[in-house]
């Protein structure tokens, strides 16, 4: 079982929704996080538990970035906005600049998760539990 997060900006809601809702039977059974707004979006529209933050210019970002920090976070999905500027760019760099320092695979369009979820459904994430052989998950 898996920890992802799940994060989109507003032009992107639908998108996140439409994805999660095509792949929720690979979703199901890991641990589901989101910021607040999107968390809201993908429940209405599916049978998924996720825990949700508060939204991301209220500090969403921040509070799944300490996950990833702490090692708590398998795989990001963050379909960014990249045509509007948000009023807490800080947290999304920060976020994304988490997941590089720890390795986090992070997808920041549809593209890429597309991908990344194949990559889920056929186990190719065993390596993470590999990797927390070596870097033990800390809890929250
Ligand atoms: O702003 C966000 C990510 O930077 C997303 O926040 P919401 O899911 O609350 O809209």
């Amino acid at each position: 079982m898996l920890n992802i997060a799940f994060i989109a900006h507003d032009r992107k809601k639908e998108e996140i929704v439409n994805f999660v809702i095509a792949y929720e039977h690979v979703f199901v059974g890991n641990t589901l996080y989101s910021t607040g707004t999107t968390g809201q979006r993908i429940m209405e529209n599916t049978k998924l538990s996720i825990h949700r933050f508060l939204s991301g210019p209220l500090g969403g970002d921040q509070q799944i970035g300490a996950l990833i920090a702490q090692n708590e976070m398998d795989l990001v999905i963050f379909l960014r906005d990249p045509l509007m500027a948000q009023p807490h760019e800080p947290d999304i760099t920060a976020l994304l600049r988490l997941c590089d320092v720890h390795g986090i695979p992070v997808a920041t369009n549809v593209a890429t998760a597309e991908i990344l979820v194949r990559a889920l459904d056929r186990g190719d994430f065993g390596w993470r539990e590999l990797v927390d052989l070596h870097r033990p998950r800390l809890g929250v």
